[in-house]
């Protein structure tokens, strides 16, 4: 990278905005050498405790992001709507320069939002109810593309050579940390991962507690109170070793590729990863795209029995209800931001390792041009982890697990300055904060649910969590 050589462009663009008053910040976009950007994390090691990572396998896209130099946050029933309004005016005060033209040259946003808008407590609190984070580097690999975006605040002082040689010296330094941390990496090629033992910290009681629950929820749609309810349940467990956010997170995009695997820390506290099959919303050019996955069947051992099964679920009422509620509710809450949607008519089947659910894709242009998480607030949440009357159901979830979901099925993603946005439904996710480690599993409640089986089914979702966990600790 020592041959980056910034041509006039930069020079006149300096000129257009050193002097301005609304500049905070400045971002350099460069194309840069095709490595995974999950090592790049890994590599980097942890500088500020700052940390993002995004990658979904199958649309050959992966994204790393690493050192906050903004951050957005809020608490409260308004903090959609007022991170949404935060970002409008801090992507106003970054000026962006790049020789690229690409979606991804520009500012980003990285970060999520929790479930419910409640304080949070424990080790959600350093993540908040909402938080993203505008970041110093962030690297994105699109197919055989990459890039690398460098954020830094603006000096109004600094000579254009200032400006030049700062991002000329960052990259060098970043580029030589890498290059000297791969060196260290390789002569440790050979050292065995000791791995070491997980305590489970789960009872009987507390699986005929959550049964119970589940009967409870199945009465009061009976009694007509909601018509579905998702429950969810946790997983606590303790290391003796160290876990390995980033091995945990390679493990899961290796074994899952057609899942986001995400992975979220913020000031260095605890970090927030999974590998969700649900996408909640990606824009690009006015154009959403979004889904309603809901209703779940087991994969089978042989291909005749995931054949079976697969038909089973098809044609299974109760989980097409489950899933019926879910796309009527993401239909009513598009037709008011679009004039044209698009679903198909029938649910296909998606396959995972462990589990099949009934999709239905759904995509929308928007009537205007709106900043991403105005349509999130919009679409959060679904009842594929809500409910259905929504808020019927969000009134009872709480009552009825008795766990804090954090940012359990919240959405968790990116957005950029050029209205390029992905998020997913942070499900088959969890929370590592040194040693303790909690994963969070749901499933949909309808009325002929039967609660032992919804307990398998969460069972069944721990397993990539549990499997990535075991590989990731050091
Ligand atoms: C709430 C979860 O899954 C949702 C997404 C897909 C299928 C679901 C189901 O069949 O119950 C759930 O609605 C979870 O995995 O924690």
């Amino acid at each position: 990278m020592e041959s980056l050589v910034l041509s006039d462009r930069f020079s006149d663009f300096y000129h257009a905005f050193h002097q301005d008053d609304q500049t905070a910040y400045v971002t350099l976009g460069v194309p840069f050498e095709n490595i995974d950007p999950l090592a790049v994390l890994e590599l980097n090691g942890d500088s500020d405790g700052t940390r993002f990572y995004w990658e979904r396998p199958e649309y050959e896209m992966a994204l790393a992001a690493g050192n906050k130099v903004a951050v957005l946050r809020n608490s409260g029933s308004g903090r959609f709507r007022n991170i949404s309004r935060q970002s409008d005016s801090l992507l106003q005060t970054v000026r962006y320069f790049s020789e690229i033209n690409h979606s991804m040259a520009g500012a980003h946003l990285a970060g999520g939002f929790s479930f419910f808008d409640q304080s949070m407590s424990g080790s959600w609190s350093s993540l908040g109810n909402a938080s993203f984070f505008l970041p110093e580097w962030l690297l994105v690999r699109d197919g055989q593309f990459s890039m690398i975006n460098i954020t830094r605040p603006w000096n109004k002082k600094d000579s254009l050579e200032e400006i030049q040689n700062w991002f000329l010296d960052w990259i060098n330094q970043f580029v030589s940390r890498l290059s000297n941390n791969i060196e260290r990496s390789r002569i440790l090629r050979y050292s065995v991962t000791p791995g070491g033992d997980i305590m489970p910290v789960e009872s009987e009681a507390e699986r005929i507690r959550w049964i119970h629950n589940v009967t409870k929820a199945r009465q009061h749609i009976s009694e007509g109170h909601y018509r579905k309810i998702v429950i969810a349940r946790d997983l606590k467990l303790r290391t003796k070793n160290k876990v390995s956010s980033t091995k945990l997170v390679h493990f899961l995009r290796k074994e899952y590729p057609s899942c986001y695997t995400f992975m979220y820390q913020l000031n260095g506290d605890a970090t927030f990863l999974g590998s969700t099959p649900e996408k909640l919303l990606s824009l690009h050019s006015q154009y959403i795209k979004t889904e309603a996955l809901a209703g779940s069947i087991p994969r089978g051992n042989t291909a005749t029995q995931d054949a079976i099964l697969e038909k089973k679920l098809q044609e299974s009422s109760k989980n097409r209800e489950e899933h019926a509620y879910v796309l009527d509710a993401i239909k009513d809450k598009l037709s008011m931001l679009s004039d044209s949607l698009e679903y198909a008519p029938e649910p296909v089947i998606k396959k995972y390792a462990n589990v099949q659910h009934l999709c239905t894709p759904v995509a929308a242009s928007l009537r205007n041009n709106m900043n991403p998480v105005d349509i999130i607030e919009q679409l959060h949440p679904t009842p594929a982890v809500g409910g259905y009357p929504e808020l019927d159901a969000m009134q009872k979830i709480q009552e009825l697990e008795q766990i804090e979901r954090g940012w359990y099925a919240g959405p968790v993603g990116w957005f950029n300055s050029n209205r390029r946005a992905e998020f997913s439904v942070a499900i088959r996710s969890g929370l590592i904060r040194r040693n303790h480690v909690q994963f969070f599993s749901g499933c949909g409640i309808v009325e002929d649910s039967n609660p032992e089986a919804e307990w398998e089914e969460t069972r069944i979702k721990f397993i990539p969590m549990q499997k990535a966990l075991e590989y990731a600790l050091e």
